[in-house]
């Protein structure tokens, strides 16, 4: 560990269960073509879609999203806890990942393992990721919004750079076992874009089962839900007492903090970075 991260290979990580030495054993990692795999950048939504995945697999019943860790329901790749329970895990297996694609177990591109990667407006992933870092112990602590905006359009925040991320993991568009799905699009029409999963993973729900699921994963119930709220994690990894994962979950709360100046050097690097993508890939722009 250094300067709050985990460094491997130039990208940083989170210091909590991420060590280089596990990291170069994870390129190793085999999936499964029944494992599904949610890929995103951190503060994208990835604890939303993993219950509604959760969901999914238990057809709408609370239980198990009431009774497991969502960490220990979809496990991180990139974690040492969450490698150990998927190395030996029998079966169809739920995995989440927030590592970039140059740095991702290769044996992905040769399985036929389900991924879907979830975006979201890098402003708000920005503006959340502030306000989640200065709360918890995962990785380095800025002291204002202004510093990590700094950071964050320098790609010097955990697992690197938006913009590469995204790029990365959006190359693998088309391909007929990946499905891309925006924070956006969920939050305007859950029902819509669970109906698409569904579809995508060859899963079919009775109209009660998907109304439990609009229910359980709804912002409301899943911030009293102690087992995907993170709250498990206070007075360890996160400091402030009432801390929780579960902050606004709205689209567009960059505008509230963003100063004009701040939009348009965004609107600007955001314009070069992504320079040669399809703009309907991104439907906040
Ligand atoms: N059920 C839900 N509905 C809407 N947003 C949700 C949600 N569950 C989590 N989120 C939001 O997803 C973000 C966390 O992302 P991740 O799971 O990738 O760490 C937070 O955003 P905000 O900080 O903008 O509220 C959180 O509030
Ligand atoms: C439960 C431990 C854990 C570790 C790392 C995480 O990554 S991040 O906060 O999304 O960057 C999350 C949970």
């Amino acid at each position: 560990m250094s300067d709050g991260y985990v460094w491997f290979e130039g990208i940083p990580f989170p210091v909590v269960d991420c060590t280089p030495e596990h990291l170069r054993a994870m390129q190793d990692f085999v999936f499964k073509d029944e494992d599904v795999l949610t890929v995103s950048f951190p503060k994208s939504g990835t604890n939303w879609l993993v219950e509604i995945l959760c969901l999914i697999y238990s057809k709408g019943d609370p239980t198990w999203v009431q009774s497991v860790p969502i960490w220990e329901r979809s496990p991180w790749v990139e974690n040492t806890h969450g490698y150990q329970i998927l190395k030996d895990k029998e079966g169809p297996r739920l995995i989440t990942s927030h590592v970039p694609i140059h740095l991702f177990p290769k044996s992905i591109f040769q399985s036929k393992t389900k991924v879907i990667y979830l975006i979201r407006n890098p402003r708000d992933i920005l503006v959340s990721g502030y306000f989640f870092w200065i709360i918890s112990k995962f990785v380095k602590r800025p002291e204002s919004l202004e510093q990590y905006f700094e950071w964050f359009t320098q790609g010097h925040v955990a697992f690197g750079s938006w913009f590469d991320h995204t790029r990365g993991w959006m190359s693998l568009r088309g391909q007929e076992n990946v499905l891309i799905v925006s924070y956006e699009e969920l939050k305007q029409d859950t029902r819509s874009v669970v109906q698409k999963i569904c579809r995508f993973l060859g899963k079919k729900l009775e109209p009660e089962e998907l109304n439990s699921l609009l229910k359980h994963s709804s912002f409301q119930v899943m911030k009293e839900n102690k087992m995907s709220n993170y709250t498990l994690l206070r007075g360890w990894l996160i400091e402030d007492k009432n801390g929780s994962l579960m902050r606004k979950g709205i689209s567009g709360d960059w505008k509230n903090h963003f100063t004009v100046a701040q939009a348009e050097v965004f609107d600007r690097i955001f314009r070069e970075k992504m320079a040669g993508l399809p703009p309907e890939l991104f439907p906040w722009e």
